[in-house]
């Protein structure tokens, strides 16, 4: 039975995020990632500070898991990290999840390809802009939509650019140029993770939400998008687990 590296689960609450914004959902994050954001939000998900608390877990006992946390109060799984798609037998989780009538969304950074995203019901991409320090392989990520398109998946994924500043902007126009077809979300960058009071935090980031409202409506070449803060961070701050 193959073991997971599994730092958090956690829900029901809410996907704060892009496609799937709102929908009631239990969390499940994986341990490790292949990148290093200057900005990472779950940064203790690979920098060491949290690896007492990794621990390695079949998919039963990740099922097990939800249940206990979830009860019978959840239809969705999101998974995320770290890069959840690093581990190759994650399709071992999924399949059960969806024998269950649960459906199974997952957020990664576009750096690696794996066959069971073509199972995902809701993925989302998220290269990184320049403010993250991160290169983007353009050669992987075109690999990963084309075999997504070839799979008929597109009404499954979106992609998904933090923005924090003008030259992410300039990014996130050359990703949506580059892949015109799939939906196309820009979120609000969290530059405070240090703050410990949500409603400081909440203002704020409303003020940054403000800015980028402002700078995409002003834009030729970002029309057919959406835009969204973190709801999650508006709602319970830097919290972890929510
Ligand atoms: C923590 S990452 C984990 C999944 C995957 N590694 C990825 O980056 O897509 C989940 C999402 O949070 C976003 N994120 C991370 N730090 C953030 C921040 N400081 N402000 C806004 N979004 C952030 C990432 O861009 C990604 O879309
Ligand atoms: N509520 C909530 N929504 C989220 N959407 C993406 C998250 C993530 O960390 O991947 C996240 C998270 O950690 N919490
Ligand atoms: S790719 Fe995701 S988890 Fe990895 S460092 Fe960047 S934001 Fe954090
Ligand atoms: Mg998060």
């Amino acid at each position: 039975m193959n073991k997971f590296p599994v730092l958090e689960i956690f829900g029901p609450t809410i996907q704060g995020e892009g496609m799937v914004v709102g929908r009631k959902t239990m969390f499940v994050r994986t341990a490790g990632c292949d990148y290093s954001c200057a900005w990472c939000d779950s940064a203790f998900t690979w920098d060491g500070s949290a690896k007492e608390d990794i621990e390695r877990l079949t998919s039963e006992e990740i099922v097990a898991h939800l249940i206990e946390e979830g009860g019978s109060q959840f239809d969705h799984v999101t998974i995320s990290g770290g890069n959840p798609a690093l581990l190759k037998n994650l399709h071992e989780l999924i399949e059960p999840l969806h024998e269950e009538g649960i459906e199974v969304a997952l957020e990664t950074q576009g750096s690696r390809w794996q066959d069971w995203f073509l199972d995902i019901d809701d993925l989302t991409i998220s290269p990184k802009p320049p403010s993250s320090k991160m290169d983007t392989n353009w050669m992987v990520l075109d690999d990963i939509l084309f075999r997504l398109r070839e799979g008929s998946r597109l009404s499954h994924t979106s992609l998904k650019v933090v923005i924090f500043n003008q030259e992410d902007l300039g990014y996130a126009e050359e990703v949506h140029q580059r892949y015109p077809e799939v939906p196309f979300f820009l979120q609000v960058g969290n530059d405070d993770l240090e703050e410990n009071e949500s409603s400081s935090l909440a203002s704020h980031l409303l003020t940054q939400y403000e800015w980028l409202i402002d700078q995409v409506v002003a834009s030729s070449r970002l029309n057919r998008v959406r835009v969204l803060p973190q709801v999650h961070a508006l709602v319970w701050g830097n919290k972890r687990g929510v």
